[in-house]
């Protein structure tokens, strides 16, 4: 049996975890279109981050293909639909990295809203700022607003509760009477997407990125927010247009960002031009859901997963 494995990954539980397996461990693969194509026309299983395009010609190619490991959880590099014509079992390594994107959003809400952590190099080179930086806010009282309202977001309002902040979501997906808006540690409040925008101090996507989602926050749904909120992406990058953003950013009508996620990544030639001079934004590159705790659960869960469907078909 052969697994392909196109992106990193830990390479020692891959190793532990699939004995007795033909292992084409590339973690650089997923830029190499002509071996990603040979190496997975034999494959039985496939393993992938969000950037290997498991779709059209990559699928036509693998006539072997019995199942894809997901090292995450977003699905949009994978044609579903596809997989599913082809009796291609995929599997997401759900609830793996929930813990660390959700530490990572209420980071970004504490550091934008105090804004008093920027300053290192000026008080390198001797200066004082402190009456600048005397207005930061705090985020207890405040409202915490959840666009989606799936695994990663009951983690962030879980612990947005804890630090004293009233947790509202939209998710049309989730019904009304569903006990979902009951959580054990307080109510959540379901409200419109508009209702949300324009009453939320922080908000924060958690949505996947669909037809349905793509563009959500647009210049519109931008100028609903308070000139102080600050907007949270951890999601997928083509849920919030980065043009109308930054665009609100420099005008002050929104009061910070922080990105994660991005339309193109990595970013080619000249995309990053439009976040030169944009103030109050934090950029990491799709960083929210890797650390070294869940890279080794996503890695466990993967492997399990695909060793227990290669065993069982
Ligand atoms: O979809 C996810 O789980 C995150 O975006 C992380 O994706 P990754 O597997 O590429 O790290």
């Amino acid at each position: 049996m052969k697994v392909v494995v196109t992106e990193f990954m830990d390479e020692e539980i891959l190793r532990t975890g699939l004995p007795g397996v033909r292992l084409v461990y590339d973690p650089d693969m997923v830029d190499k279109p002509d071996a990603l194509v040979a190496e997975t026309a034999d494959a039985d299983a496939l393993i992938v981050r969000n950037r290997t395009q498991v779709k059209g010609a990559l699928l036509d190619a693998a006539g072997g293909l019995r199942c894809v490991g997901r090292l995450g959880v977003g699905l949009d590099n994978i044609d579903m639909a596809a997989c599913k014509a082809r009796e291609i079992a995929v599997y997401p390594a759900t609830g793996a990295n929930d813990i660390s994107v959700a530490e990572y959003v209420i980071a970004s809400a504490l550091l934008l809203t105090r804004g008093a952590f920027g300053a290192s190099a000026e008080l390198a080179q001797g200066r004082w700022p402190r009456q600048a930086l005397m207005n930061g806010g705090e985020i207890f009282g405040k409202r915490f607003g959840l666009v989606g309202f799936g695994a990663i977001a009951r983690q962030v309002a879980r612990r947005a509760a804890a630090l004293g902040m009233t947790v509202a979501t939209h998710d049309p997906f989730i019904a009304k009477d569903d006990a979902a808006w009951a959580q054990d540690f307080g109510r959540v409040e379901p409200l419109s997407l508009d209702a949300l925008l324009a009453s939320s101090d922080i908000v924060s996507l958690h949505v996947p990125l669909t037809d349905a989602t793509r563009g959500l926050i647009n210049e519109r749904a931008l100028s609903l927010m308070k000139p102080s909120a600050i907007l949270i992406n951890t999601a997928r990058g083509g849920v919030a247009d980065e043009h109308a953003l930054s665009r609100a950013l420099v005008e002050g009508r929104i009061g910070g960002a922080a990105l994660d996620v991005f339309e193109a990544e990595p970013f080619p030639q000249g995309y990053a031009s439009r976040f030169v001079g944009v103030p109050n934004l934090l950029l990491t590159p799709h960083i929210a859901g890797l650390t070294a705790e869940a890279n080794r659960r996503v890695s466990e869960i993967t492997v399990e997963n695909v060793r227990r469907h290669l065993l069982s078909a």
